[in-house]
């Protein structure tokens, strides 16, 4: 259809192929696919992700949206490919779940940051990755966070909420600095704590024979180190001061608790778990509003 935008998404792993397959059903857009491992965005054409294949980056078709779908780290090598396109885009944006890192690098690479430019982060995913793990329906009822810079012109800022607002996202703007505090407590820190404790547990026990006496306790609080390791390994080294302050107040409440184990200090145990409880149950009453949304 003619009045719908034409969008690029480059890298169709979960993020990227969940949002491009999200426009697409929905008639949202014409979305164009690029992916650097040959075959990846020929397959998304197969299986309906995507309507045509973008095969070289230093050629791309007249856009108004490039959504950048990459691991963190690899966000420069884009930027720098499609550096000639960028000042016939409406909107530039990517979803890389650290923001003040992938700023620098957009200022680094182009020398300023383009008004075009929307940093944006789906909160939604999963420990899966790649255009296999693509669903449609992922980003419903979650927040897409934008994080618009002084730079950054409104009518990027309205195209880029639009998309994910079509794709079923709730689209909320804060300052850079604080969705890398944010992110940090409560998704990187997680991710970090669930992948030390399964390489501790894996390295104690002989053939991972522990494992098999795990159930439901230790299958959710596992799950997420799965997760793929070069994306966590990017967010790890680029949002290093946010995640290193909530990584040490939390070794510090750890010692408490150690503490209290070691002089049998139930009293502040019970403390502690009543204050968590509380806490996940709050969670608990907003997963499920969020479910109740239409
Ligand atoms: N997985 C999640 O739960 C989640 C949630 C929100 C945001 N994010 C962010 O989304 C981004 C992508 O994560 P994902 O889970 O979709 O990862 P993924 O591994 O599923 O997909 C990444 C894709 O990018 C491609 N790619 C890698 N380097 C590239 C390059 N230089 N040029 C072109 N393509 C390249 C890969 O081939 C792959 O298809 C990351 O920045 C991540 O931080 C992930
Ligand atoms: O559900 C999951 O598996 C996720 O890890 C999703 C999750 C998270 O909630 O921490 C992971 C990284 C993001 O940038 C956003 C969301």
């Amino acid at each position: 259809m003619n009045d719908q935008p034409k969008v690029l998404v480059i890298g169709l792993g979960l993020i990227g192929a969940s949002f491009a397959k999200a426009l697409k059903t929905r008639g949202e857009a014409y979305v164009y696919g690029y992916n650097r491992r040959e075959g990846v965005a020929a397959q998304a054409k197969e299986l309906g992700v995507i309507d045509e294949v973008v095969d070289n980056l230093s050629e791309l078709p007249d856009v108004d949206c490039i959504v950048i779908g990459v691991p963190v780290l690899a966000i420069a090598a884009v930027i720098e490919a499609i550096k000639p396109a960028l000042d016939k885009v409406k909107a530039i944006t990517d979803v890389g779940s650290v923001k003040g890192e992938v700023v620098n690098i957009v200022r680094q690479q182009l020398g300023y940051v383009p008004a075009s430019f929307v940093p944006g982060h789906p909160i939604a995913g999963a420990e899966k990755s790649g255009l296999m793990a693509a669903n449609d329906q992922l980003f419903e009822n979650h927040m897409l966070i934008v994080t618009p810079l002084e730079e950054t012109s409104a009518e990027a800022t309205t195209l880029v909420s639009r998309l994910w607002s079509a794709c079923g996202a709730e689209v909320v703007s804060m300052p850079v600095a604080r969705h890398d505090e944010v992110l940090a407590a409560t998704s990187h820190l997680p991710h970090l704590l669930a992948f030390s404790l399964v390489d501790t547990l894996s390295r104690e026990s002989e053939n991972r024979e522990i494992f098999k006496y795990a159930a439901g306790g230790f299958r959710d609080f596992s799950r997420i180190a799965a997760s793929d390791p070069t994306m966590w390994h990017d967010i790890f080294l680029t949002n290093q001061d946010a995640l290193l302050a909530v990584l040490r107040r939390f070794q510090a409440d750890l010692s408490q608790l150690e503490g209290a184990i070691e002089r049998g200090d139930g009293d502040y145990l019970k403390v502690v778990f009543e204050r968590a409880k509380a806490s996940r149950d709050h969670f608990s009453d907003i997963l499920e509003a969020r479910k109740n949304k239409k």
